[in-house]
């Protein structure tokens, strides 16, 4: 079934927290800061596993140990609950990498 767009009700709940809005598009996105590029690129190839089972991808921009992320859906032109499960598994990745 093709994804719809959040309700103003599932935004204000649903909406992990750390994620803000994007200016200009319905997108929300959140900045990254790692150890060191190694562990920057253990939370991505994590991420572009599950990507693909999802058939849900993010804009990502690495360098180094940063990585922005942002997260819409290009099949409804904006935010789905595709992008809240892929932020909510991204958060999950990303405390198992800070914990090590
Ligand atoms: C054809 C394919 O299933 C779609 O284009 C999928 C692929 N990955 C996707 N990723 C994102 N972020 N949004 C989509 O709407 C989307 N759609």
């Amino acid at each position: 079934m093709a994804p719809t767009k959040l309700t103003q009700e599932q935004r204000s709940t649903l909406i992990p927290a750390g994620w803000t809005l994007v200016e200009g598009r319905d997108a929300i996105k959140k900045s990254f800061s790692f150890k060191d590029f190694n562990q920057a690129f253990s939370l991505m190839t994590r991420v572009a596993l599950v990507a693909e089972k999802m058939d849900h991808h993010p804009e990502w921009f690495n360098v180094y140990n940063r990585l922005e992320v942002t997260l819409s859906t290009h099949d409804c032109q904006g935010l789905s609950m595709n992008d809240i499960n892929m932020a909510n598994k991204i958060e999950e990745f990303v405390s198992e990498i800070l914990k090590q």
